[in-house]
């Protein structure tokens, strides 16, 4: 049988059939069409970026943040959108998970060329994920790890003079966000997640500029552009986390999209404060992380999620506390594994 020609080139051989499109293609045209959709996401509307910004990438070490980092990069010269882009890395202090990842980054760092700030849950919190893991368990280790992670990238993006965090949230992503938060009936949250970029008053703003980036794709895009990126999952993650993935992901983001917020319900819902002890933007007299540092300092185990009702501006004494939030305060990268080289060889067309 003749070699299929690329459907947008006509002329080289096609190697892959695009997930999300189903055209043929050959390297060099999805190299092309998938940094093209993504520039087309930042500039749509009014588009993400100034001119001129301070922007940090949220960078884990994984797939889609090192792709991100690179894809920007390229852009940032291709286009000249003037950013200033920095490498924000939050260390959980999970013993042979995150801190292989962050050698991923520190490498990365040198190929890219950009600055790396590196934050620990443990110089923050007094708690890395492994005592967390130790005291709360495994089953609901995640709430920890988010609320605090979430906190943690605005405080190393404000340490590093950074108003913009990017992050590598894929369209499978938010896909999944959408449907959890349809399931919930939490239709504030439901607003929020399909946007670009969100940001209320007095936050950092942060934008997701894979929204419609499937992530089998962006796989593909690290596997061919043999970018250096560590793919192990969280050693503490639930095992089905990811069992159950939707097919007809970007329909899923329209229609959460679609989704409007009556008036008189927006005006039910919480306004924003900022959190007496800490500083940190929060609906509640205490932020969460707040919240949760108060039950692991009084030595509960999983029941620590529910002390969210707390609302001293002091702490106990001698428990530990976060640092007031400053928005100001400082101004101032492995082969892909084996399981990913057998995805990509799965839609590579022989
Ligand atoms: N420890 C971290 N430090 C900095 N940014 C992070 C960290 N963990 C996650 N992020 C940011 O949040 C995004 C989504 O995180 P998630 O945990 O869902 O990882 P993921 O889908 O496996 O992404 P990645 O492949 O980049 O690790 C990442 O792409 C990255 O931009």
């Amino acid at each position: 049988m003749p070699p299929t020609p690329c459907s947008l080139c006509h002329t080289a051989r096609a190697l892959v059939k695009r997930p999300k499109t189903g055209q043929q293609v050959c390297k060099d045209c999805f190299f092309e069409v998938f940094e093209t959709e993504v520039h087309n996401t930042i500039v749509e509307g009014k588009g993400i970026f100034e001119r001129g910004e301070k922007v940090a990438i949220g960078a884990s070490g994984g797939k889609d943040s090192t792709v991100l980092a690179h894809v920007l990069s390229v852009l940032n010269k291709r286009y000249h959108y003037g950013l200033d882009l920095f490498l924000l890395s939050i260390d959980e202090g999970i013993t042979g998970y995150r801190d292989d990842s962050l050698e991923t980054v520190k490498q990365n760092q040198i190929e890219y060329g950009l600055p790396l700030k590196i934050l620990s849950y443990n110089e923050l919190y007094g708690w890395t994920m492994d005592k967390i893991v130790e005291q709360v368990g495994r089953r609901n280790n995640c709430t920890f790890c988010g609320v605090f992670r979430r906190q943690a990238l605005d405080r190393g993006a404000a340490q590093l003079g950074v108003d913009h965090i990017v992050t590598g949230h894929n369209a499978d992503d938010i896909a999944e966000t959408v449907l959890m938060n349809i399931m919930r009936g939490d239709i504030a949250r439901l607003g929020r997640c399909t946007a670009v970029t969100t940001q209320s008053e007095d936050t950092i703003k942060r934008s997701k500029p894979f929204k419609y980036a499937y992530e089998k794709e962006i796989v593909m895009y690290a596997y061919f552009k043999k970018l250096t990126y560590f793919s192990t999952e969280c050693i503490y993650s639930p095992d089905d986390l990811e069992a159950i993935r939707p097919s007809a992901i970007v329909d899923i983001i329209h229609s959460g999209e679609s989704f409007q917020l009556e008036q008189s319900v927006q005006k039910g819902m919480k306004a924003m404060q900022t959190c007496l002890r800490c500083g940190y933007i929060s609906s509640n007299d205490l932020c969460k992380a707040c919240a949760l540092l108060e039950g692991l300092e009084a030595g509960l185990d999983r029941s620590a999620l529910r002390q969210t009702q707390a609302n001293s501006s002091n702490a106990p004494t001698g428990h530990r506390t976060i640092p007031m939030f400053e928005r100001y305060s400082n101004v101032g990268a492995s082969q892909p594994a084996e399981g990913i080289e057998k995805a990509v060889q799965a839609i590579e067309i022989k």
